[in-house]
């Protein structure tokens, strides 16, 4: 058997830190009992109970993205710093982690996907069901048709003022909230409405079928792009908001804060 460790040595030399994605319990104390290592846990939740830990908001399916946002998210906090070489194991195939990734931490790399969770105005926890919930409209369409979706989310009175009704409010005097189970069962619903939806900081669904009106100056969003997606990053520069665009036309799903656009995923991919 020829020796596995000289043959991909240099892959595991020079090590800064090590990145755990979602170990088990057996697995993650292994590496925590080594004194002169770092070990870090990425993962939906800390199930480890690591000292050093980073939420990821998906159980994001593409490894590259898995990991590309896991130490965006360890950049932000401070556990990597730019130029570290990290070890990053996580699993492909079903099961328990079965793969090492060696990557250099690239702080011009970093997208500001990180940020969409940890310093939007409304609750994270209500920027991931929101984002799951695009994701999902997007994977099963209506009767296999795509469809098209913008949710705009957190700074609600703001955009209310910046916005009018296109037909009268359904959610007026409802209480639902996005992670309710029976907003999954409103998804069919939702998506022939027209216009937006504007959701609370705290993911109170405030109305349905707001027509946006944002100035759209200076907002400076990819070419090819319509007016839903205008509007989406125009409100997102006028107030607190975050947006979650589903382009009924490409598929895909995008977030706004700011005014920029800072995250583009494919359904698909979930
Ligand atoms: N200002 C707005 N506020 C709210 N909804 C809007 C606004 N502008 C457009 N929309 C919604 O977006 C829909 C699609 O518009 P349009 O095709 O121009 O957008 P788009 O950015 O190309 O999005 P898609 O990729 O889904 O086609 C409209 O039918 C309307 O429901
Ligand atoms: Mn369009």
């Amino acid at each position: 058997m020829a020796n596995m460790a000289a043959l991909f040595g240099e892959i595991l030399s020079d090590v800064d830190t090590v990145v755990l994605f979602s170990p088990s319990g057996s697995y993650y104390e292994r590496f925590a009992e080594e004194e002169d290592l770092d070990v870090l846990v990425v993962g939906t939740e800390n199930a480890v109970g690591a000292d050093a830990f980073v939420e990821l908001p998906l159980e994001f399916e593409n490894i590259a993205q898995r990991v590309h946002f896991g130490l965006e998210g360890a950049m932000e906090a401070g556990y990597i710093d730019d130029g570290d070489v990290l070890l990053c194991a996580t699993n492909v195939f079903e099961g328990s982690i079965d793969t090492v990734s060696r990557v250099r931490a690239e702080a011009s790399d970093t997208s500001g996907v990180y940020d969409l969770f940890s310093s939007s105005r409304a609750d994270p926890a209500v920027i991931k069901d929101v984002l799951e919930l695009a994701v999902e409209l997007g994977k099963k369409g209506q009767k296999g048709k795509p469809v098209g979706a913008l949710f705009v989310v957190g700074d609600a009175g703001k955009v209310m003022n910046k916005s009018r009704p296109l037909s009268y409010n359904p959610f007026e005097k409802s209480h639902v909230h996005v992670g309710d189970p029976i907003v999954n069962v409103m998804l069919k619903e939702f998506s022939r409405l027209d216009g937006a939806f504007v959701i609370s900081d705290s993911g109170k669904i405030v109305s349905a079928y707001r027509y946006l009106e944002p100035s759209a100056e200076g907002v400076d969003i990819p070419k090819g792009l319509g007016a839903r997606h205008m509007a989406a990053g125009a409100i997102t520069r006028d107030t607190n908001a975050t947006a979650i665009v589903l382009s009924e036309s490409d598929g895909l799903v995008r977030a706004f804060k700011n005014g920029e656009l800072l995250l583009e995923i494919d359904p698909e991919d979930y």
